[in-house]
């Protein structure tokens, strides 16, 4: 399918000499070994991870992915196709939840439009990637062609490279899309060679005849489309130009050294189909939370990954994982600069 590709870069393993450092230290800090409980793995993994003796996630990037879906001619989603061109807008004014919470992290911000039925008017905050107006229908056609997935990939990568080139250490990926729980469902089914059934829910808020229709529209696509294990295959049959630039940024992020955070349903279903083309990246992953949509504890187990926090968010954009920074970053700043029991003058157990 792609021959010189963007997801093929080499993804470097976490540096285990800054592992066994991390590890020591904290076990010399002024606390009870293992008193703070999964913060100080985490600490441990990032200083791992970005090969420092003192992690820190100061420069977070957040980069939204949106585009429209063909599926919603089905009527799968509670809200209407509009919206995602108008949430675009929303982003870039800053009235979004995404934005209000870039803001007080000090984030940098981006949106990439990789095609919408109804197009924001031109503005300066968004990256302009536009590959179709939307995904065909999944349900009656590949939501996509080989070119368009590589247009994808390509374009989440290209997203990737701009967050390291601005300096960021932690690349958080958010995605928009009126449908894509549709979509993130049937990749989901497709890797997992799961029934639509098990990983299907409300999305923006389906009644329970809603996700009944949604279920069927997803088992008549995975019907359809050949070798949907395969994850390239799954992306274009029944993915969305969003959740394949997320699985391309991710890989591209960790390809460039920065820890990816990844947020709810349907990023973890990006993460999923990166991990499944990369098996590299899963060390580059920490999972924010766990979302409201059903199916998600179901693909973090398959993940074996453990999220910080469980909020009941089911809203997307990156939003759980921006919540999740704060916490990070202070897993760093007590790594840091807490004091060891020798610095402090403090008895260690004897
Ligand atoms: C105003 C609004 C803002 C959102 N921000 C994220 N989503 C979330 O909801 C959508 C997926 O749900 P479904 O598959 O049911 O359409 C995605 O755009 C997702 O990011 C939103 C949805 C709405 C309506
Ligand atoms: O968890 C998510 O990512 C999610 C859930 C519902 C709607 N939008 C996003």
């Amino acid at each position: 399918m792609t021959d010189t590709a963007c997801w093929q870069a080499p993804i470097a393993a976490p540096c285990p000499q800054h592992r066994e450092r991390a590890l020591a230290r904290q076990a010399r800090l002024t606390k009870p070994p293992g008193s703070l409980g999964r913060l100080e793995g985490v600490a441990v993994e990032l200083a791992a991870l970005q090969a420092s003796d003192r992690p820190d996630l100061d420069a977070v990037a957040i980069t939204v992915f949106a585009a429209d879906h063909g599926v919603c001619a089905e009527g799968v989603s509670a809200f209407p196709q509009a919206v995602t061109g108008q949430m675009i807008a929303n982003f870039v004014t800053g009235g979004a939840a995404i934005s209000v919470l870039a803001r007080h992290l000090d984030a940098r911000l981006e949106v990439v439009n990789l095609g919408t039925v109804a197009p924001p008017p031109v503005s300066d905050g968004v990256v302009d990637e536009t590959i179709a107006p939307g995904t065909d229908n999944l349900a009656v056609r590949p939501a996509m062609s080989p070119e368009q997935l590589d247009a994808a990939l390509a374009a989440g990568d290209r997203a990737a490279a701009r967050a390291a080139e601005a300096g960021a250490r932690l690349f958080v990926g958010g995605e928009m899309g009126i449908g894509n729980t549709t979509s993130a469902s049937a990749v989901a089914c497709a890797l997992l060679g799961k029934p639509a059934r098990s990983l299907t829910g409300p999305g923006t808020g389906l009644d329970r005849y809603g996700v009944g229709r949604k279920v069927a529209v997803i088992e008549r696509a995975l019907r359809r489309h050949a070798d949907p294990r395969d994850p390239l295959q799954a992306l274009a049959s029944v993915g969305g130009f969003e959740i394949a630039a997320l699985a391309g940024a991710f890989i591209g992020a960790a390809a460039r050294g920065l820890v990816v955070l990844v947020d709810g349903f349907i990023v973890t279903v990006a993460a999923l189909a990166a991990v499944r083309l990369r098996p590299e990246l899963r060390p580059w992953l920490v999972f924010s939370h766990q979302s409201a949509e059903p199916g998600h504890v179901r693909l973090l187990q398959t993940l074996e990954a453990e999220p910080l926090l469980c909020l009941d968010l089911r809203l997307g954009e990156g939003s759980g994982a921006a919540l999740a920074v704060p916490l990070l970053r202070q897993a760093c700043a007590l790594h840091n600069e807490m004091a060891t029991f020798e610095d402090a003058g403090v008895q260690d157990r004897s």
